[in-house]
């Protein structure tokens, strides 16, 4: 199990210190909302926030990219040295040859599917891609419910991970705390993203804390 909190519930005027807390208390990755305000309405930072977080952290950057149009950000975000770039399949008609150009690029490639995406859309990319987040929530906004819904394509990406022996880990993002990550990692789930779970407690290391161990005792 591989946590990542996100920052977009994070102080975003104390942003590295935020990061620091959290690499201190143990986890892989940090989650890196990036929102455009077309693809979702809200509108976060882009890859100069990116670069500015670099040099305070050695985690794994996650980027999310809620945005239209993703071709146009690959440079400049493997430039800022995010590792892996999140591109949703319902924000391009050009899904393979953005995710080819990602790993050109140096950074591991992901696909991204809304709630109301079946995974159908993007069997062609399963074979290449290195991580796929399944989005447990509507995209834009943290402090949402999980919807368990999206389970079955949890398990549904398992075992097509199993039987055709790829590569990819399965990530969700959404409505995720001590409870709900149960369901999702024995869906198959291997990556959890947590944004106010963990940034919207007093002690951010106590909830990655509670919430390995919840994994640790999962369904
Ligand atoms: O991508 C998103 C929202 O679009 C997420 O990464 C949220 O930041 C998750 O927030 P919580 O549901 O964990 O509060």
């Amino acid at each position: 199990m591989k946590i990542a909190p996100s920052i977009l519930s994070a102080d975003f005027a104390n942003l590295a210190h935020d990061v620091a807390v959290v690499e201190q208390a143990g986890v892989e990755y940090l989650h890196i909302d990036i929102m455009d305000g077309h693809f979702v309405s809200n509108l976060t930072f882009g890859a100069n926030v990116v670069k500015a977080l670099r040099p305070h952290s050695d985690l794994v950057f996650d980027c999310h990219m809620m945005v239209d149009d993703p071709t146009k950000y690959v440079a400049d975000f493997a430039q800022a040295g995010a590792n892996i770039m999140g591109v949703h399949a319902e924000a391009t008609p050009h899904l393979h040859s953005v995710l080819s150009l990602i790993k050109v690029a140096g950074m591991k490639a992901e696909v991204v599917i809304n709630p109301g995406t079946p995974v159908s859309v993007i069997s062609e990319v399963l074979p290449m891609v290195d991580q796929v987040l399944v989005m447990t929530v509507d995209p834009g906004l943290g402090g949402q419910s999980f919807l368990e819904e999206t389970m079955s394509k949890v398990k549904q990406l398992a075992t097509a991970k199993k039987e055709n022996n790829w590569n990819y880990d399965i990530e969700v993002d959404g409505g995720l705390n001590d409870q709900t990550v149960k369901q999702a990692l024995a869906a198959g789930a291997n990556v959890i993203v947590a944004g106010s779970y963990i940034f919207g407690a007093d002690e951010p290391a106590d909830r990655i804390k509670t919430l390995r161990e919840a994994g640790e005792t999962q369904l």
